[in-house]
């Protein structure tokens, strides 16, 4: 039986320890992370769960078991609630009127074309680091910050180094298990590209919004 997961999960190794050490990650533990470039953030992923949201009842939908499809649309509309929450504490009822920065657009346009237009298992892949790398990030901040007392972005962290969150994260990646143990040798290469390119755009999402990404022109 083959844990497709872990052996992705090692491929792409690299990339989580990149995101570690990304300025937004590091000054974001120790709770230095200037308050404009978080407001940024929180209004880039705001956009960004809206267009997710979509794309997990989608991939959702592509699911041959019924259980498969519910776990997709309780966790778009459940996890999303909790993000949504979280969005409102920070954005203090401040209405998201931003429009989708390059790398916002570009990450909910490929894991759109990726569920719409390529295999189920695909689009599996293409959206579990979404879970996955949040759930690993929020761990690894909660195991060494020294600071949980008067961190601004305590209930960030914890929202991501929660029993909730990893509860549905293991899920995601047990379903993406079950496909990709059927999946032909073609279909398991596609998957590694797909949560590759969406690990990638994970460091992006974080890069764009500490440089605070504007459109060119
Ligand atoms: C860009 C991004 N990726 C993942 C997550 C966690 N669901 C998020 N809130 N935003």
């Amino acid at each position: 039986m083959i844990n497709w997961f872990n052996t992705v999960r090692k491929q792409t190794e690299s990339i989580l320890e990149s995101i570690k050490s990304q300025e937004f990650i590091t000054q974001l533990m120790d709770g230095t992370l200037p308050k404009d470039v978080f407001q940024f953030y929180i209004e880039q992923d705001a956009l960004y769960l809206s267009e997710y949201k979509k794309i997990l009842t989608q991939v959702g939908v592509k699911c041959t078991e019924s259980s498969e499809t519910q776990f997709f649309i309780n966790a778009a509309s459940g996890i999303i609630e909790v993000e949504n929450a979280l969005h409102q504490t920070f954005l203090k009822n401040h209405t998201v009127i931003a429009e989708p920065s390059p790398t916002c657009e570009l990450y909910t346009s490929y894991l759109s074309r990726v569920v719409c237009n390529q295999s189920v298992e695909e689009g599996l892949a293409a959206v579990l680091p979404c879970f996955t790398i949040y759930k690993e990030i929020g761990d690894y901040i909660l195991k060494n910050q020294t600071n949980k007392e008067d961190n601004p972005y305590q209930d960030w962290i914890n929202t991501y180094g929660g029993e909730d969150f990893a509860t549905s994260v293991n899920h995601a990646i047990d379903i993406t298990n079950m496909y990709a143990e059927d999946a032909n040798d073609k279909t398991l290469l596609r998957m590694n590209t797909a949560f590759r390119k969406a690990s990638q755009l994970e460091w992006m999402f974080w890069d764009s919004a500490y440089n605070k990404e504007q459109w060119k022109i």
